[in-house]
């Protein structure tokens, strides 16, 4: 097997810096087929699914993928909107936004694009085109503030398989997680603070991150402790006591153990203990999406009011929140800032060029 080379390579051509922010990914219709298509890709990952192969394969080829996709395309399609899949839009806009901000002090020199780890634009396709543009230094930033090896590390795998069938590998910084930046924290007790300005406190606040089985947690994943650490400092950014804050782990898939203690679980659990009304907010998600606008917003509300509740409400993710792009600014230039200083324009890459003793004669 070659070695991949770049199709566009011409010393002309301008060397970039290129800024890549990644997600999950999502379907591209609210449909039973894409549904199928988007979760057959996404639940055969080895790193999200950590089960003998087989056994896993024939429970998600026999069973999974046969009943799941119509049940998630209704979820979908109570979220959709006239933009498509939230997450989609919403990484858009962040996109569009950093892009601004970057190319305010670099000019084009930099190049800021979004990639999707299932789905669309896939990691592999935003990777290649940005190298075919002249990236010669690559920052990945995957949205996941708290790592995770199904969700971060994936991400790497997939930008490693397209490096590793490469030729010229780029100068590359890849963002492991933000879990306790104090631009994520600030940016988020902002934002429930407005909240509060404008709504009021409830008696508690959960905060709801993901879940991943226990197992993983166990075998060595920083997840859960960056979990809790992101909780900690939000509740002190907050000033809150701690009794007044509950962190939890929602949408479990399957029937291992989980983190605990569960979303939902607790939600039926609070209003027997007194506790009426609540606000929830969802630190791990950068950006709206299925898991916040109907899980959260409209399944567990649900749960929580025929348990007795009164009053939920669900504070929205950080999505294109200026103080969100300062944050995502911020991390993209202190991996940048080193970078700063770019190779010279090509007629001075063109002179040395022309000076080295490999250079061809005419
Ligand atoms: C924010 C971090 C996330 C972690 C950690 C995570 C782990 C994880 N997820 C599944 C299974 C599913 N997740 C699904 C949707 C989904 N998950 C995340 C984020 C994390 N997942 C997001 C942002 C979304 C929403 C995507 C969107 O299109 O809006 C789904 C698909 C929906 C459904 O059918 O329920 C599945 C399945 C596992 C198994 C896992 C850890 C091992
Ligand atoms: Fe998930
Ligand atoms: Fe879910």
């Amino acid at each position: 097997m070659a070695f991949k080379g770049l199709d566009s390579f011409s010393h002309q051509q301008k060397d970039k810096v290129g800024v890549v922010i990644t997600n999950l990914g999502t379907p591209d219709a609210p449909t039973t087929p894409a549904l199928r298509t988007y979760l057959k890709q996404f639940l055969s990952d080895p790193r999200v699914v950590e089960i003998p192969r087989l056994v896993w394969l024939m429970i998600l080829h026999g069973i999974i993928l046969r009943v799941r996709p119509k049940k998630s395309a209704h979820a979908y399609k109570s979220v959709w909107t006239e933009r498509g899949s939230p997450l989609l839009w919403h990484t858009q806009d962040q996109t569009t936004a950093l892009r601004d901000r970057l190319q305010k002090s670099w000019g084009e020199e930099v190049i800021v694009e979004y990639a999707m780890r299932y789905g669309n634009p896939s990691i592999d396709s935003v990777v290649d085109s940005m190298l075919e543009a002249g990236a010669r230094k690559l920052v990945v930033l995957p949205l996941y503030p708290q790592y995770s090896g199904s969700t971060t590390g994936s991400t790497f795998d997939a930008l490693a398989l397209n490096l590793k069938s490469r030729r010229w590998i780029p100068e590359l910084r890849f963002v492991s997680s933000y879990h306790d930046h104090p631009l994520y924290i600030k940016a988020m007790a902002d934002k429930i603070k407005a909240y509060w300005q404008e709504h009021g406190k409830a008696e508690m606040l959960m905060l709801s991150f993901h879940g991943v089985p226990k197992r993983y947690l166990e075998m060595g994943d920083p997840y859960y402790c960056h979990c809790h650490v992101t909780a900690r400092l939000l509740t002190e950014a907050l000033e809150l006591d701690q009794s007044k804050v509950i962190t939890s782990f929602q949408s479990r898939f399957g029937k291992a153990e989980w983190l605990q203690p569960y979303t939902d679980q607790t939600l039926k659990s609070l209003p027997a203990k007194g506790v009426k009304s609540i606000q929830v907010f969802c630190p791990g998600f950068a950006a709206d999406c299925l898991e916040t606008l109907e899980e959260i917003a409209i399944e567990n509300r649900d749960y929580f009011i025929e348990a007795g509740g009164s009053e939920y409400n669900y504070i929205p993710a950080l999505n294109s929140d200026e103080a969100h792009i300062d944050l995502l600014q911020a991390i993209a230039e202190s991996n940048l800032q080193d970078w700063k200083h770019p190779t010279p324009d090509y007629q001075a890459r063109e002179q040395r060029y022309k000076r080295s003793p490999l250079a061809p004669k005419s």
